[in-house]
């Protein structure tokens, strides 16, 4: 479990994390999402003691990350996989890091294993593809088969077929029992991967929950009808708000569906389609961060 309390994080006058407080619990994999500069790295560098807060505290497992003796064991994490020494082989440099957290040498051949490098392992790290490389970064992070793990943007660059060995790879861990908070700008990956979201803009949280209530939250209402104007005006009379959609549609949000036919029926307006369309990830990230962003580009 990691768990945020007030987090923050000031570099000189700018406020990069705000008073973050939200849990990461096991079993799940939970997507921390946010747009460009949102803060998710330096939250993620601060979890880990790479960086230290301005205020709140952090704890993976109950303890704060100095505190941890053998930290691999506890918590494995990716941040940048291509960060290896790139004249070490593979196996070397899992071995130097198992070395370092009192691992046996037998886990370096375990998780070349599990993430498919095993005949790759004596060559020099520095010649590995991305995808290569991010699973050298994977087995750096398994190594110490920790309950905790931290993966900043994992899939980033890489190919379908590395995508989708990640994502499989992602979610065997949490059902493993393990925590696992992954950082993503790819709404549609997360809306395949993850179970949760933590979603963040200028530092601060702006949402958190269930990968569908995200969704949900979003469901709009689809009207079709030759009467398109008038009816958007009747709507908005009765407290709906109206944006039209493709080839003419009506998308109408703060009205139930019953609540549309049954005025469609009382103004005596033809109905073509009456549906209920959930948003995708995508549109409802898009809505929660829209603020977050416009801030941004106006600075
Ligand atoms: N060491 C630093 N000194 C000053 N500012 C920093 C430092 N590290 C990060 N920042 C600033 O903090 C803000 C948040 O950066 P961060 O990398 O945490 O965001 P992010 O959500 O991970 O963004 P991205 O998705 O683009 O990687 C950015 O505006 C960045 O310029």
């Amino acid at each position: 479990m990691i768990q945020l309390s007030g987090l923050t994080k000031r570099y000189g006058e700018k406020l990069v994390v705000d008073d973050l407080t939200f849990t990461v619990r096991p079993g799940l994999v939970t997507g921390f999402l946010g747009p460009n500069g949102a803060g998710k790295s330096t939250t993620m560098r601060m979890i880990l003691g790479l960086d230290l807060p301005t205020a709140g505290t952090v704890t993976v497992n109950g303890r704060p990350y100095h505190e941890l003796l053998h930290p691999l064991r506890v918590i494995g994490s990716m941040l940048d996989s291509r960060a290896v020494h790139p004249w070490r082989s593979a196996y070397k440099h899992l071995l130097y890091l198992a070395q370092s957290n009192d691992l046996p040498a037998s886990r370096v051949d375990e998780v070349l294993h599990r993430v498919g490098l095993a005949d790759v392992a004596r060559r020099r790290a520095g010649a590995f593809s991305l995808g290569m490389s991010q699973r050298l970064g994977l087995a750096a992070a398994l190594l110490g088969d920790p309950p905790v793990l931290l993966l900043d943007e994992p899939v980033n660059g890489l190919d379908p077929e590395g995508v989708r060995w990640i994502r499989t790879l992602i979610r065997g861990l949490a059902a493993e029992g393990r925590t696992v908070l992954v950082s993503s700008h790819l709404m549609s990956e997360m809306a395949l991967t993850a179970d949760r979201l933590v979603v963040i803009g200028k530092g601060r949280l702006i949402a958190e929950g269930e990968l569908g209530e995200f969704t949900e939250t979003g469901a709009a209402v689809v009207v079709r009808t030759p009467d398109a104007a008038a009816f958007a005006r009747r709507l908005e009379l009765a407290g709906a708000h109206v944006r039209p959609g493709e080839g003419g549609e009506l998308l109408v949000t703060g009205l139930g569906m019953p609540d549309v036919g049954r005025l469609a029926c009382a103004e005596s307006v033809p109905l073509y389609e009456l549906a209920t369309r959930r948003v995708s990830l995508e549109e409802a990230f898009m809505d929660l961060t829209r603020d977050a962003v416009e801030y941004g580009a106006a600075r």
